[in-house]
């Protein structure tokens, strides 16, 4: 269908574009363009224009530094309603009159405010002092930024952070180098639209801050001031200001877009279902350089598992070999994803639990492959390969190397540089496993990563897995629907159904 709406929507939308556009335009019209620099020149105007830029900016960096932690805390809060509500209370001072919001930072931070009456005491005023125009501009511009990165966190999810920790990283590691540059594109949409909000604030300013030539009388005081009296220069400055939010969110919405995961949906489309090329790519049948554990000493642990979990009806007893790899089968709902979950620890357990044996003290490292491969956006295959070496505290020249002779290994090494959205599905999958590998798993945990795979791809991924869980002596536990996966890769097969093993 080429139009998914009916025509006469462009009736209403058209009177909605005017309404919003005419004064804009009007604006436009009537500015005196023959005098205009003329009028943004004078002393007033020139003040007006330095203290805008100048607040506006150290209140963006404000909302920046402390507006970020706060989405993220916000963003990692559970769905439940008082959650719900601590998220509200954070969105109000965008929703409040401007000169209530003045007025509430007046009563605290003023003269005789609750924490400005301690302050004056000790000889510190904030109430009408450019201090006071930020933090009147920070009230009212953080919240933007605010729910515009929490909404993109909880959107997103947290896929990403616990392949991360999967592979050994540590919460500030993974902070910085995943979750931060995955939010930079919602963090660069809610900067330009502080900003914006910051350089258009009126209310709470004029009420907190006064208005004082120079300190604190920002653009849209002054066009205020202006606006009867000297009527062309208080155009000229609203032209200035419209232009000044056009340009900052125009600049933002490009940059957003072109830093990579700003299109998160697309590169994980095109991870999916993007084609592998037609000519075989065949893997190389030796493998030099990775450092294999030895079967016979560095297996994994056998895995017991005797665990229940109510919510979901599955109560499951069954003992996964050691070194082996171990299909489990079974119809959908069945209980086979809550088994692994239980085994990488992201399931709780109502009773009974998950232990290793055969393992010593150690805790087992677990990766998982699933489906989607999860490759870090914003990293080229081999940063994300050399991502767990890294966490791990290899060296990076050294984590550079293994990470290359991983990628060779599942024969991607000619993609060291390309980013997960210039990958086929196939190729994607495999630097996942090249990235799961180098971090000397001692249990693999696959869920159903064939699927979604075409037929070509997926019997490279089945060959590859298969020779490189055997070379590294990891205890394997694989779901799947596909016999031809059971049959080819697994030692053994286990089969659930209604929540319980069945053989
Ligand atoms: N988050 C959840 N909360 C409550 N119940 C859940 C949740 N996720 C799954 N279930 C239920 O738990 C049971 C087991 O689901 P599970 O995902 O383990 O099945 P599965 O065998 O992996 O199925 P599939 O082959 O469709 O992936 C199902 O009855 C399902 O409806």
């Amino acid at each position: 269908m080429k139009q998914a709406y009916p025509r006469w929507l462009y009736l209403p939308a058209a009177i909605g574009a005017l309404f919003l556009l005419l004064p804009l335009v009007t604006i436009l019209v009537r500015t005196p363009w023959p005098h205009f620099w003329e009028l943004i020149s004078t002393p007033e105007s020139r003040d007006a224009l330095k203290l805008s830029l100048e607040t506006c900016l150290i209140t963006t960096v404000v909302c920046a530094v402390i507006g970020t932690p706060l989405a993220v805390v916000l963003g990692h809060m559970p769905n439940t309603w008082w959650a719900r509500a601590i998220r509200t209370l954070f969105t109000l001072p965008m929703m409040l009159p401007p000169v209530v919001a003045g007025l509430a930072l007046l009563m605290t931070w003023g003269r005789n405010g609750m924490i400005g009456h301690s302050l004056s005491i000790m000889g510190i005023e904030i109430g009408f002092t450019t201090l006071a125009v930020i933090m009147a501009q920070s009230f009212v511009a953080m919240p933007f930024l605010v729910t515009s990165l929490e909404g993109a966190i909880r959107s997103r999810g947290y896929a990403y952070e616990r392949a991360a920790a999967a592979l050994g990283a540590s919460k500030t590691r993974i902070f910085f180098q995943v979750s931060l540059p995955m939010m930079l594109p919602a963090l660069v949409s809610g900067i330009a639209m502080s900003f914006s909000r910051a350089l258009g604030e009126f209310g709470a300013t004029i009420t907190f801050a006064g208005s004082l030539q120079g300190v604190t009388r920002t653009m849209p005081l002054a066009i205020y001031l202006q606006r009867e009296s000297r009527t062309e220069e208080a155009l000229a400055l609203a032209v200035v200001l419209i232009v000044l939010a056009i340009l900052v969110m125009l600049a933002a919405n490009t940059l957003a877009a072109r830093l990579p995961g700003g299109n998160l949906e697309k590169a994980n489309d095109q991870a999916n279902h993007f084609r592998e090329p037609a000519a075989e790519e065949p893997l190389p049948s030796s493998l030099p350089t990775v450092p294999k554990k030895n079967r016979a000493l560095g297996l994994g642990p056998q895995i017991n598992v005797d665990a229940s979990v109510d919510v979901r009806d599955v109560h499951l007893k069954v003992r996964l070999p050691a070194g082996n790899l171990t299909a489990v089968m079974g119809p959908n709902g069945a209980g086979k994803s809550t088994l692994l979950g239980l085994i990488a620890g992201t399931i709780e357990p109502d009773r009974g639990g998950v232990t290793f044996s055969d393992f010593g003290e150690k805790t087992p490292r677990i990766v998982i492959l699933q489906q989607k491969p999860l490759l870090f956006p914003h990293m080229n295959a081999l940063k994300n390969v050399t991502f767990g070496l890294r966490a791990a505290g290899v060296h990076r020249g050294v984590a550079a190397q293994r990470a290359l002779a991983e990628l060779a290994e599942v024969g991607c090494r000619d993609f060291a540089d390309r980013r997960p959205d210039q990958l086929s599905g196939g190729q994607a999958q495999r630097v996942a496993i090249a990235r799961a590998m180098a971090v000397t798993p001692d249990v693999v945990l696959l869920d159903e990563p064939m699927a979604g795979l075409d037929e070509s791809s997926a019997d490279q991924v089945r060959a590859l897995l298969r020779r490189r869980l055997a070379s590294s002596g990891a205890t394997a536990v694989l779901v799947t629907h596909d016999p031809v996966d059971a049959e080819e890769l697994a030692d053994s097969t286990v089969l659930i159904r209604y929540g319980k093993v069945a053989g």
